[in-house]
C-alpha cells in the first residue's frame, strides 16, 4: 500500500479515495472467488438432473417424490386434497401427516355431510429440489421412481391428455383397471374386440400396415368409453386422449362427430389420427382443413353418438376397421347390470331355503358373468361395483342388504321384464340402481313408476326444445 502511495503522490492524486476503491475491488474479488469455489465444490458432491415437465418421467418422479416420508419436512411443497385417494396415483405422503393420520374407514366417514379428505404434501413442480437420497445416488432415485410407477401401473390404466398450451402430453390420472366382466355387453362382442386387439398387437412383425381403427358408435351412456378403458386394462396399455405420442398405446378420439363431420376436406392419405394434438381438433371444429396421419403401432378407438354425421370417408378400411354399434339397454343387459349392483350370498339348498322366491335364474342369465365374478370388480373404482359382501365398509343404517343369490336372480329377472327393450340407456339404469342401492326389492317394485317419470321428463324436454326452435324460427 505504501508503494502505491509513493507512486501516486508525485502525480498529485487523492490517494485515500483510490485506496478505498482498491480495497473494494480486493474484497469483491475474494467474495466472488469464494462463491465460485463453493459452487464447484457443491457440484462436485451433488449429482444434478434436470427433469423437464413435458417428459412423462416428470410425472413418475413427482409421484414417487410425493410418497417419500421426508417430503413432509421439505420447506417447499404444495398442498392438495384433489387427487388423494385409493384410486388416484398421488397418494398422501407419510411425512407430516402423523398428527391427522386417518385409516381407510375414517376416510369413508362423513363430516357435516361431506367425506373427510386427507391433506397431502406434494413436491412443488416449478422449483429446484435438492434431495439427499441414500448416499446421494441420483441414478438409484430415478430407477426407484420408475420401478414404483410401473408397479402401480399393473393395477391401473394411465390416461394422458394433450396439453394445449405447451403442445405436450400430460398425465391426467390413473384409473383402477375395470374388469371386462363388469361391462354388460354380449360376451361375443367383448371377446371379438379383445381377440382382434390382441391379434393386431401380435402382428407387428408381419410387415403389414401396423395400425387398426375401431369405431364404437351408438346411443349415449351405453358403455363405449367404459369398454375402451376396460380393454386398455386387459391389454396393459395406457390411453392417450387425442395423442400423437409413443407406440403401444390406445389412441382415443371421443365424440368423433364433433371433428370429422361430413364435408370436412381431408388428406387422401389420412388414416384417422390427427397430426397435432389439439390443434387438429381445434382446426376440425373450426371446419377448416384437417390433415391426418396415423403413427404405426397404435390402436385407434373413436366414439360417436351420431354416426350419421360422420364423413363417409372414415369408413374406408385402414381408417376404421371394426365398427361396433351400441344400443340402449336390452332386457338382457338390464338383468346383468342389476346383478352387478346387488351383492348376494350363495343360496342355501332349495329345501332349506327360506326365500319363497328362490326359483332358478332366468335362462338368459347363464350367459352372464356370475355374480361372484362380478364382485371381483370391487377394486375397479366404479361405484357400481362397490358392494361386495364382506367388504370393509362400516356397518351402517345404509348398508346394502345381502340377499340370497336365487332371490337376486329373481329380482333381476323381474327388473329386466319391466325395462322396455332398447328404450332406456344403460347409464340411465345405472343411475336408477345407484339411487336405490340399499333397496333391491323396492327398486324392482318402483321401476315401473321410474320409467313413467323418465318418459314424462323426455316428453317435456322434447316439447321445450320444439318451442325454442319454433320461437327461433319466428324471429326475423
Ligand atoms: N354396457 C354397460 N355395462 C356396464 N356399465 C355401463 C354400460 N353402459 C353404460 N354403463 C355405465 O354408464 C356410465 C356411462 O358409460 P360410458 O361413458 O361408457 O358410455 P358412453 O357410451 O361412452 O357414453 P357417451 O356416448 O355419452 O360418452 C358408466 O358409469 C358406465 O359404468
Amino acid at each position: 500500500m505504501e508503494a502505491v502511495k509513493g507512486f501516486l503522490a508525485p502525480l498529485g492524486l487523492n490517494t485515500s479515495s483510490i485506496q478505498d476503491t482498491l480495497k473494494l475491488v480486493v474484497i469483491g474479488g475474494t467474495v466472488e472467488t469464494a462463491r465460485r469455489a463453493s459452487i464447484s465444490a457443491w457440484n462436485g458432491f451433488v449429482d444434478c438432473a434436470h427433469v423437464h415437465s413435458s417428459l412423462l418421467f416428470f410425472d413418475r418422479l413427482m409421484h414417487w417424490l410425493s410418497k417419500q416420508p421426508a417430503w413432509g419436512r421439505s420447506r417447499e411443497f404444495e398442498i392438495t386434497t384433489r387427487s388423494v385417494g385409493r384410486n388416484q396415483l398421488n397418494q398422501s405422503t407419510t411425512g407430516d401427516l402423523d398428527e391427522e393420520e386417518m385409516d381407510e374407514e375414517d376416510e369413508n366417514e362423513l363430516e357435516h355431510g361431506r367425506r373427510k379428505r386427507k391433506v397431502a404434501f406434494m413436491p412443488s413442480p416449478d422449483t429446484t429440489h435438492t434431495i439427499y437420497y441414500r448416499g446421494h445416488w441420483l441414478k438409484r432415485l430415478v430407477l426407484e421412481a420408475k420401478r414404483e410407477y410401473e408397479k402401480d401401473a399393473e393395477h391401473r390404466v394411465h390416461i394422458f391428455m394433450a396439453d394445449t398450451t405447451y403442445a405436450c402430453w400430460r398425465w391426467n390420472g390413473a384409473r383402477q383397471k375395470r374388469p371386462m366382466n363388469s361391462i354388460v355387453l354380449e360376451p361375443a362382442v367383448k371377446e371379438m374386440l379383445l381377440a382382434d386387439c390382441r391379434d393386431f398387437l401380435r402382428s407387428e412383425d408381419w410387415g403389414i400396415p401396423f395400425r387398426r381403427g375401431y369405431l364404437l358408435h351408438g346411443v349415449p351412456g351405453s358403455g363405449k368409453t367404459s369398454l375402451i378403458h376396460s380393454l386398455a386394462g386387459e391389454l396393459g396399455l395406457d390411453i392417450y386422449v387425442v395423442s400423437l405420442s409413443s407406440k403401444g398405446c390406445i389412441l382415443l378420439l371421443e365424440d368423433l362427430d364433433a371433428a370429422f363431420t361430413r364435408g370436412i376436406s381431408r388428406d387422401s392419405t389420412s388414416t384417422g389420427a390427427p397430426t397435432a394434438p389439439t390443434k387438429a381438433a381445434a382446426e376440425a371444429n373450426d371446419g377448416s382443413t384437417l390433415s391426418l396421419t396415423a403413427a404405426e403401432g397404435r390402436l385407434l378407438f373413436a366414439t360417436t353418438n351420431h354416426i350419421e354425421r360422420l364423413d363417409p370417408a372414415l369408413s374406408r378400411p385402414g381408417r376404421m376397421d371394426v365398427w361396433v354399434n351400441f344400443t340402449n339397454a336390452t332386457k338382457w343387459q338390464a338383468e346383468g347390470i342389476f346383478k352387478c349392483f346387488f351383492p348376494s350370498r350363495p343360496s342355501e339348498s332349495s329345501s332349506s331355503s327360506s326365500s319363497p322366491s328362490s326359483s332358478s335364474p332366468s335362462s338368459s342369465s347363464s350367459a352372464l358373468p356370475s355374480t361372484s365374478s362380478l364382485l371381483l370388480s370391487t377394486s375397479s373404482g366404479d361405484t357400481s361395483q362397490k358392494n361386495p359382501p364382506g367388504s370393509r365398509r362400516k356397518a351402517s343404517a345404509h348398508a346394502v342388504p345381502i340377499l340370497e343369490e336365487a332371490e337376486i336372480a329373481q329380482l333381476a329377472k323381474r327388473f329386466a321384464d319391466a325395462i322396455p327393450e332398447g328404450e332406456m340407456s344403460v347409464a340411465g339404469l345405472q343411475g336408477y340402481l345407484l339411487k336405490n342401492k340399499t333397496r333391491p326389492r323396492e327398486c324392482v317394485e318402483e321401476v315401473g313408476e321410474w320409467i313413467q317419470q323418465e318418459r314424462e321428463a323426455r316428453a317435456r324436454i322434447k316439447r321445450e326444445k320444439e318451442e325454442v326452435s319454433e320461437f327461433a324460427r319466428r324471429q326475423p
